[in-house]
């Protein structure tokens, strides 16, 4: 994650007015960042919906960051425009556009109380007294915080001290809340825990929320949809069953998944179907209908979760279990086929797992097959 001065909540919504949770929250055109050679966002472009949960998950150096500090007005876009509620923001001051921030580093003021950091923005506002009192009282028992509002920041443990950031974001309703991998610094079973905290706020509250992240779990739990960046680029921006089960680049199929790869080309098609001539085993594997030329080069991604073992002959290949390792629940194997330089990685059910040294025949059903035309060939 990039490093930030520390940031004080924004002064003013541009118009005074409270925002609607409704229609269009913020939309994205085309919008662009280098340094130097380096293009950090490369034409971005998107539309988020008031109340829903938008991740940008990425490798380091994909871009997050730099799209999610130019919404905030932090860095500078070289082109292309930025509108919340239909209110072009593009070269407005942070303070100016009335959004939230929650970042890794908490960021409280470490000589208010919790109740006065999270009272913060009200009183920039010049909210009344007693409604700040009420809506601080408010936003601190949602976080789970009432009881702490007398404390000072060092008093709390990491996690309480991001939820107090977070209730400072959320106490005045900002039409987006930006989160910078909010839950980095603190261990997994907190981590767990507080996103199923702030995914609760989130929808209680109807939330617009746009958060970065680079693990792909957290993502998967979060959010409506994920914009997966790669090299400045968004590969994809969907939903996470349309991103785990239709992935529309190798790259996202690979992300989010960890996908086997098989190289092959298009045979034939039917009604319903296309056909595949696998190079490694010169089996068939079937797929869904893709509109590829036959003859066409791809790679054929499958899910290890979304492959089965059977007896040996069944299925588009039959290879030996070189190893499976019980996992709880799951059993994880790998398969040898071919003339032996393929190891396809399944995950079944425990009870039904494969034991090493069998042969089985894997099989896959055809809606799981994603086809892409192998780009070495275009
Ligand atoms: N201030 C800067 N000066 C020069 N290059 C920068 C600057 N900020 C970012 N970059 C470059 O832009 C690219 C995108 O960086 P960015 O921080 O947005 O990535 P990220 O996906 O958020 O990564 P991380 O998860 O590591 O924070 C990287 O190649 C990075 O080195």
């Amino acid at each position: 994650m990039a490093e930030f001065d520390v940031v004080t909540p924004s002064v003013k919504v541009a118009d005074g007015t409270l925002p609607t949770a409704t229609g269009k929250a913020l939309s994205v055109v085309a919008l662009r960042k280098t340094y130097g050679d380096v293009v950090a966002v490369d034409e971005a472009s998107m539309e988020i919906a008031a109340g829903e949960f938008v991740t940008f998950l990425g490798a380091s150096g994909s871009g997050k960051t730099t799209t999610l500090m130019m919404i905030a007005g932090f860095c500078e876009p070289d082109s292309g425009t930025i509108t919340v509620g239909g209110r072009d923001m593009t070269r407005l001051a942070p303070q100016k556009r009335g959004l939230g921030f929650v970042f890794q580093q908490y960021l409280l003021f470490p000589h208010m109380t919790v109740s006065e950091n999270v009272a913060f923005p009200l009183t920039l506002r010049g909210v009344p007294k007693d409604e700040i009192r009420r809506r601080v009282g408010e936003t601190l028992e949602i976080a789970g915080l009432s009881g702490f509002g007398g404390r000072k920041p060092r008093e709390l443990s990491g996690g309480q001290q991001q939820r107090v950031a977070l209730c400072r974001a959320l106490v005045y309703r900002p039409p987006v809340i930006l989160m910078d991998e909010p839950l980095g610094a603190l261990d997994k079973k907190l981590r767990d825990q507080l996103q199923v905290e702030i995914k609760a706020i989130q929808q209680e509250l109807g939330l617009t929320v746009i958060y970065v992240t680079h693990d792909q779990e957290e993502a998967l739990v979060l959010s409506d949809r994920i914009a997966v960046m790669r090299n400045g680029l968004i590969e994809q921006f969907d939903t996470p069953r349309e991103l785990f089960e239709r992935p529309r680049t190798p790259f996202v199929a690979d992300f989010l998944g960890a996908a086997n790869f098989l190289s092959g080309h298009v045979e034939k098609h039917t009604d319903e179907h296309t056909l595949v001539r696998l190079d490694e085993t010169g089996g068939l594997l079937k797929a869904r209908r893709h509109e590829l030329a036959t003859g066409t080069q791809i790679k054929a991604a499958v899910q290890p979760g979304r492959l089965r073992a059977g007896a040996p002959g069944d299925g588009f290949c039959t290879g030996t279990v070189e190893t499976a390792t019980y996992v709880g629940t799951l059993v994880r194997a790998g398969v040898r086929v071919g003339s032996g330089d393929v190891l396809l990685r399944l995950e079944v059910p425990a009870g039904r797992g494969p034991v090493a040294g069998e042969r089985v025949g894997v099989t896959a059903d055809p809606e799981d097959v994603n086809l892409f035309a192998d780009e070495r060939e275009r």
